[in-house]
């Protein structure tokens, strides 16, 4: 990977030296910066502006717009007009180009100021510590992202994404992922302290497993990672290490921890374990660090116009919009050959025919598309935020939502309300048994406090609150001390906390330890060698999961809790250890449908979206929302069964299946890859770290604005809330947005093309260019004015009534036919010209001719335009203001033009009066036809 020579720098100065040293070379501390010297360091180094967000002035953007494709293809045509001395052709082609560049621009500064307001609403906040005053304690407190400077001091959580380049001084089990600067998807581990990592280097550091241990617990804070990460407690009488240095087995001072030697210069810093890279996200454990490097300084800044190539796949927007774009683009340039060629063989005429050759490939090219796509989206983006139920964080996604034809959604919180309520406490024999609710109820507890998970888990806190009201009660933090927490997370549907009795911590060891383990039935029930004081065998364990099953069938979440006593140990546990356990019994609890869940999914299912659920629940217990929420559950896939399919044989049964249970995240992603592969445009709804992999892997990545950073820093679409009924809303803004850059292509491109193949006509039957060059491209400005509205229009109800892909093959066919109905209706005007024309002698002749057909041009595309809009609705019902604006405007250029005083400069005159009755015949017949050939087109989503 190539990096700045500044981030470089920044990255590797952090890298260099010990802890204590980086944090004397940077002037802070553990303890965090003072405010005052935090604010005199965000003026000295600017803000932590992530990279990517800094929008581009004007005139940058400017100097920019030239390429773009359309505007290279102008500009080349303008040159070769240019070389061939046909200064009016070139100049008219600079004026549109120049036209075209700062419409585009302005639009694009404009979508992108209020891209970054948006941005700003869901403004990232890192956990600092910083002190008011030199002397006054720290405090911890969230502060924006932008806000972070060298030296401060960021404490990190599952699901945060790095702010900003950190220098760890403190890592608990501490993973990350770095797929955006190194594009590995596997978590890495990251360390405090290099000399106590599994030696990876070759450098002699000493695996922490081998480290010596005090007679009492010595759960020091800077061992390595086990995955899942178990999660420490610091309170247990462990002599916690200062940050910054080793904690020793023998209770005697901490003493500085020895470091890798620093990479060389050029060398990559992401080799480090103690550096965090701004970007990464965290995966599992916690940690501390001291930012090093902020903003354009970052890793990440230095890496990211690779980094960003890299990580997204060509979107539906990029492969329709562009696609087209590109097909148009080859089209044009063979144009002005063709032209050339057919007019050398026909007429036997030579280069003069050059700069007519050149008009007709400018008239082809849709340079306003640029303008328009850019308009309509942004336009859509600002409408949906206004509301404030819908921030849309790319603006290609609001073209790519409302192509969306496969919604896949989590169940938990998307259609429950993830408000949980314990409902049962069963044990072993199926009778009811508080016990079991105490001991989910000490597992619960330990578990929240030891880990320091990104939102606390909704399942403990409705068991913590079941077990206050439950008898015996009693404070359960006195009558156990947490030891350990090994959390549910990514792929891992059970949670242990290790506890043992209170007393003093100096016998610690003296004292036996608890595992208490709660989970999915499956898992724990695996694990388990007892229930009831009896051997736990196949048949009993099968009796078990069937009572679960029955549970689940119910709709309600079963949770397993099991138990083992052990002999006290300073080692830390971990998954191997949650083996040969007392099965305890079953709590279950109710979680209700979201109120309006039942009427959003109904409504997508009246805009041809398929939604699919993808859970890690239990297969009875999602099948039993979808059930109470109207949706019919089918054939329930579980994660196994996705475990042993292939690929093609996992579309065609995605496709076929609604309800996806037991699903790990990559299960999740599988899923939603299966169903691209099958020519679906697929949506993903999560909120959860275990929702990442799916986001990354679908068409559209949906998240509420409550969902940890890493996710929401991952979604195209931020939602309000966890509410189908907005995302209904936002998918049907998406068409409307697509449905007018259809419109517009359709409207464009049949009546270029229609004209072009017109000229190509009248070029090869009249003895005289049908159209001087300037005229084609003073027309052609007039039809790019106009078609800007279509940009601001308000499709009719068909458009927003099925997912809106712009299909090139559809389009093609569309533009051909109506574009050779213009071209046949220009035809027609040739006749009428001819009979309007035929009096006046040769040069009058001419230009009557060109007047003529320049008005019939304009009149033919404002009846283009208010026919063609928007899908067979347009025709039948009101036209919309912008519309009606732009075609009354280009009704009264075409007719009075040519006589005004711009008509002789170029080269019109007035026609006699009876042209204007034979045009309005023309007109009327034109019309009817277009009309007529409208109402047998498909839907507009087609195209
Ligand atoms: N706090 C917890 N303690 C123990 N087990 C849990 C806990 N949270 C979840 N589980 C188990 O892990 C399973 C999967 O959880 P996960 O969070 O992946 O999905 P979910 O919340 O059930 O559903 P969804 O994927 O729809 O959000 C749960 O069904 C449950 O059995």
């Amino acid at each position: 990977m190539a990096w700045a020579p500044e981030a470089r720098t920044a990255a590797v100065r952090g890298a260099d030296g010990t802890t204590l040293e980086v944090l004397r070379a940077l002037g802070s501390g553990p303890r965090g910066l003072v405010e005052e010297q935090a604010e005199e360091r965000l003026v000295r180094h600017g803000e932590n502006t992530f990279p990517g967000r800094r929008p581009d002035s004007w005139p940058r953007r400017f100097a920019r717009s030239p390429r773009d494709p359309f505007t290279a293809v102008l500009l080349v045509l303008g040159l070769v007009s240019a070389a061939v001395a046909a200064w009016g052709t070139a100049c008219v082609i600079a004026v549109l180009v120049t036209v075209s560049c700062v419409l585009r621009t302005t639009g694009e500064h404009r979508a992108d100021r209020s891209a970054a307001a948006l941005r700003d609403l869901l403004a990232t906040t890192a956990t600092v510590r910083r002190r008011a005053t030199a002397g006054s304690p720290p405090l911890t407190r969230e502060l924006p992202v932008d806000q972070l400077v060298p030296g401060d001091v960021v404490l990190l959580a599952p699901g945060d994404v790095v702010p900003a380049d950190l220098r760890l001084l403190r890592a608990t089990a501490l993973t990350v992922h770095e797929a955006a600067l190194t594009g590995e998807s596997a978590p890495v581990e990251k360390c405090a302290d290099a000399a106590r990592l599994p030696d990876r280097s070759g450098d002699g550091g000493t695996p922490a497993s081998a480290a010596p241990h005090s007679g009492h617990d010595s759960r020091t804070t800077t061992a390595p990672c086990a995955s899942p990460a178990p999660i420490r407690h610091s309170g247990t009488g462990a002599a916690t290490a200062p940050e910054g240095t080793a904690p020793r087995g023998d209770g005697r001072a901490p003493a500085p921890v020895p470091d890798r030697p620093a990479p060389g210069p050029g060398a990559s810093p992401l080799g480090h374990p103690h550096l965090c890279f701004q970007g990464s996200s965290v995966v599992s454990g916690s940690g501390s660090g001291v930012v090093v490097a902020t903003g354009a300084g970052t890793v990440l800044s230095g890496a990211l116009p690779r980094a960003d190539g890299r990580r997204r796949p060509p979107s539906p927007f990029d492969r329709s919009v562009n696609g087209i774009a590109w097909t148009l683009i080859r089209f044009t340039l063979l144009t002005a050959p063709l032209v050339l060629i057919a007019s050398a063989l026909l007429r036997g005429r030579g280069l003069e025919t050059l700069p007519f050759a050149v008009a007709v490939a400018v008239g082809l090219t849709p340079e306003m598309l640029p303008v328009v796509v850019t308009t309509a989206l942004a336009r859509g983006a600002a409408l949906l935020a206004r509301d404030g139920e819908v921030i849309v964080r790319r603006l290609p996604a609001l073209h790519d939502l409302g192509a969306v034809d496969v919604l896949c959604v989590d169940k938990t919180g998307t259609l429950t309300e993830d408000r949980p309520v314990l409902t049962l406490s069963e044990g072993p024999d199926g009778r009811e048994d508080p016990e079991v609710l105490r001991w989910a109820a000490v597992n619960a507890l330990w578990t929240l406090h030891l880990s320091e998970l990104p939102v606390p888990d909704a399942l403990d806190e409705a068991i913590l609150d079941a077990a206050e009201e439950c008898p015996p009660g009693g404070d359960l933090f006195e009558e156990f001390e947490g030891i350990e927490a090994l959390p549910c997370g990514p792929g891992r549907r059970l949670s242990t906390a290790v506890v043992r009795p209170p007393g003093d911590p100096r016998f610690a060891l003296a004292a036996r330890h608890t595992l208490v383990v709660k989970g999915a039935p499956e898992d724990v029930l695996e694990r388990c060698a007892r229930a009831a004081g009896a051997e736990l065998d196949a048949t009993g364990r099968e009796r078990l999961a069937r009572r679960a099953g029955e549970l689940a069938a119910e709709g309600l979440r079963v949770l397993a809790v099991a138990r083992a006593a052990r002999p006290a140990r300073a080692r830390p546990y971990t998954p191997a250890d949650e083996r040969d356990l007392d099965f305890v019994g079953f709590v279950a609890l109710s979680d209700a449908p979201a109120p309006s869940a039942a009427e959003a999914l109904a409504v997508l299912a009246r805009h041809g979206v398929d939604v699919k659920v993808l859970t890690g629940d239990h297969p009875g217990t999602a099948a039993r929302v979808c059930r109470e929420l109207g949706v019919a559950p089918g054939e329930v896939v579980t994660g196994d069964r996705i475990d042993a399919l292939a690929d093609a044989e996992l579309s065609g049964l995605a496709v076929r299946t609604t309800v996806f249970a037991r699903c790990a995240p990559e299960h999740k992603a599988r899923v939603v890859r299966a169903l691209r592969a099958a020519g679906h445009t697929t949506g993903f709804l999560g909120d959860g770290v275990n929702d990442l992999a799916a986001m990354g892997s679908a068409d559209v990545g949906i998240c509420p604005r409550d969902g940890v950073d890493v996710v929401r820093e991952a979604a195209d679409v931020v939602l309000a809330s966890k509410d189908l009924t907005a995302l209904d809303r936002a998918i049907v803004a998406g068409r409307r947005s697509t449905g007018n850059i259809a419109a517009y292509l359709r409207i464009a491109l049949s009546s270029n093309f229609g004209n072009v193949i017109a000229m190509l006509v009248a070029g090869l039957l009249l003895p005289f260019l049908p159209m001087l060059p300037a005229q084609v491209l003073v027309q052609n400005l007039c039809f790019d004015a106009a078609q800007l509205a279509l940009a601001f229009d308000r499709p009719g109800p068909g458009a927003q009534l099925r997912p809106a892909l712009l299909r090139p093959r559809a389009l093609l066919r569309f533009v051909t036919g109506f574009g050779l109905l213009n071209a046949v209706a220009d035809v027609a005007t040739f006749g009428v010209l001819a009979l309007a024309v035929r009096s006046l002698g040769e040069g009058e002749g001419q230009s009557a001719f060109h007047a003529g057909w320049f008005t019939e041009n304009l009149l033919t595309q404002a009846l283009v335009m208010l026919l063609l809009r928007s899908g067979r609705h347009a025709a039948e019902g009101r036209v919309p203001g912008p519309i009606r604006l732009a075609t009354a405007a280009l009704a009264v250029v075409g007719l009075l033009l040519p006589l005004s005083p711009l008509g002789p400069p170029l080269s019109m005159t007035p026609l006699p009066p009876v042209y204007y009755g034979l045009l309005a015949l023309v007109l009327v017949v034109y019309g009817g036809l277009l009309a007529a050939a409208r109402a047998r087109q498909p839907s507009p989503s087609g195209v």
